[in-house]
């Protein structure tokens, strides 16, 4: 007879974090008893009373939290696992959104779990808890076509590189841009700009994204940081700087906001399963903050821009490796120049070996392939065999994927205790996105009946 279901998740992962949170919770009764109107006695049946009520909150939130698997999402950074996320959200709950229009926190709101020290924090003042509602949204939609727009300006006018602009009204728009976009970026709530300067900021985007030097600054944007998703957002410009602009879901998926510390979401399927879904910070100098989080896991979620086979590392991740998790120096490292992609397979095959992780099932996203699929067309984009030399096949769709998932499925193979499952994703298309997550939920159900069966998996309620 099959053994009965054991949570997966023990009372020992409730954090002191989150009992400092009861205690200090105004609702809570008072920590300490009004000392002058009672005698030693009746202190200390009150210290009792108080504690072990505190105690009972603790047992039933860690009751609560025992009915949920845990799944990670990592990756390096700007890979996707945010995105991946909010189509998770979406998905199983219908919303992008963490809070509603009058501030509460909505079921499947995300929380930020674990904070990275603050000298190195990228929070930037949105969504510092994690909650991120409507109006953090267009803060944050708007802040990454300004600075998309000041990227572009800055460095067509600094690289010598970079062609002219094509056009005498590429020029001038160029020239209004750089007049006023620092008034603008400090400004993203736009309170401070008066309508005619609006106008005549959206009609300088609008002129130069007419122009076909822009075109050709966004092709190659990977070389020097631009977002994915700056064409997108330089396009519908007139939206998403209308005072009244509220973001769409697919505006929302587009957004680039760097998940400053660790976050924790709960997400519950139609068929009753719970999961507890751990987003990371990817920066290298995030990723020790990982392993904290190693233990218990039903499945890995692992996004990888395949995209990035050509894309230089973030300026912030250039520092040498740290010792401990990240350290890949003794892995062997093919001999092409390092790329973010390149730096995606290495961490994964790092967290592949790690002793906590051993027999753990991976679900892996070879994300980005709109990207993908764009550069492989453009005959000037560079060679995937000049940053992968074991790659001999054409500079094409299918064969490119194919190499890359043997590359991720390197370090499991021969383990036959562990399952690794790879799908080509696209995070920001939601109806691709989620017939991948509709078979990640099988996956995870069987991954889930599997514990169950040796009793340490939950069932679904
Ligand atoms: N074109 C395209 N853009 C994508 C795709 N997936 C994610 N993006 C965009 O890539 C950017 C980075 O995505 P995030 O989800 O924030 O990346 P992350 O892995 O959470 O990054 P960190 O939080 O910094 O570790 C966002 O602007 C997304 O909209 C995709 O499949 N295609
Ligand atoms: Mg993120």
């Amino acid at each position: 007879m099959a053994p009965p279901p054991v949570p997966s998740t023990d009372a020992s992962d409730f954090s002191a974090s989150q009992a400092a949170t009861l205690v200090n919770d105004p609702n809570q009764v008072p920590t300490t008893p009004p000392a002058r109107d009672l005698s030693e006695r009746g202190q200390a049946a009150l210290a009792r009373k108080h504690s072990a009520r505190l105690d009972r909150a603790l047992r039933a939130e860690a009751a609560e939290r025992a009915q949920y698997c845990k799944l990670l999402l990592l990756g390096t950074a700007e890979s996707g696992k945010s995105t991946v996320l909010k189509q998770m959200k979406l998905i199983h709950t219908g919303n992008l959104l963490d809070v509603a229009p009058d501030g509460a926190a909505l079921p499947s709101a995300t929380n930020s779990v674990a904070m990275l020290p603050s000298t190195t924090s990228t929070g930037g003042g949105v969504g510092e808890s994690g909650h991120m509602g409507q109006a953090d949204w267009v803060i944050v939609i708007r802040k990454n076509l300004l600075d998309s727009l000041a990227l572009l300006v800055q460095y067509q006018s600094e690289h010598t590189a970079a062609k002219p602009w094509a056009t005498p009204d590429g020029e001038t728009a160029a020239a209004t841009l750089r007049s006023m976009i620092s008034k603008l970026q400090a400004n993203p709530s736009l309170f401070s700009v008066s309508a005619d300067e609006r106008v005549r900021f959206v009609a300088a985007v609008q002129a130069l994204a007419a122009d076909a030097t822009l075109r050709d600054l966004i092709r190659i944007g990977g070389q020097f940081q631009l977002l994915d998703s700056a064409d997108a957002f330089i396009q519908d410009a007139a939206t998403i700087l209308d005072p009244m602009y509220s973001p769409s879901n697919d505006h929302i998926l587009l957004a680039r906001q760097p998940t400053a510390n660790i976050t924790e979401t709960k997400i519950v399927t139609e068929q009753g399963y719970k999961y507890l879904v751990y987003d990371v910070n990817g920066s290298r100098r995030a990723r020790h903050t990982w392993v904290q989080f190693f233990d218990d896991v039903l499945c890995i979620l692992y996004v990888a821009p395949i995209s990035s086979y050509d894309q230089p590392l973030p300026p912030s991740d250039m520092l040498p490796r740290t010792a401990g998790f990240d350290d890949t120096a003794n892995l062997h490292r093919p001999t092409g120049p390092m790329s973010r992609l390149l730096d995606s397979l290495l961490v994964f095959e790092q967290i592949m070996r790690h002793p906590l992780l051993k027999t753990t099932a991976a679900i892996v996203f070879l994300n980005k392939i709109d990207v993908l699929r764009a550069k492989l067309a453009d005959p000037d984009a560079a060679r995937v065999a000049d940053y992968f030399p074991d790659y001999h096949g054409p500079q094409e769709f299918d064969p490119v994927c194919h190499y890359v998932s043997n590359r991720f499925a390197g370090p499991v193979r021969g383990q036959t205790a562990r399952k690794l499952y790879i799908h080509l994703t696209w995070a920001t298309q939601t109806q691709q996105i989620q017939v991948v997550l509709n078979t990640v939920n099988k996956i995870l159900i069987k991954l889930n009946l599997a514990k169950v069966r040796f009793g340490c998996g939950l069932r679904a309620s």
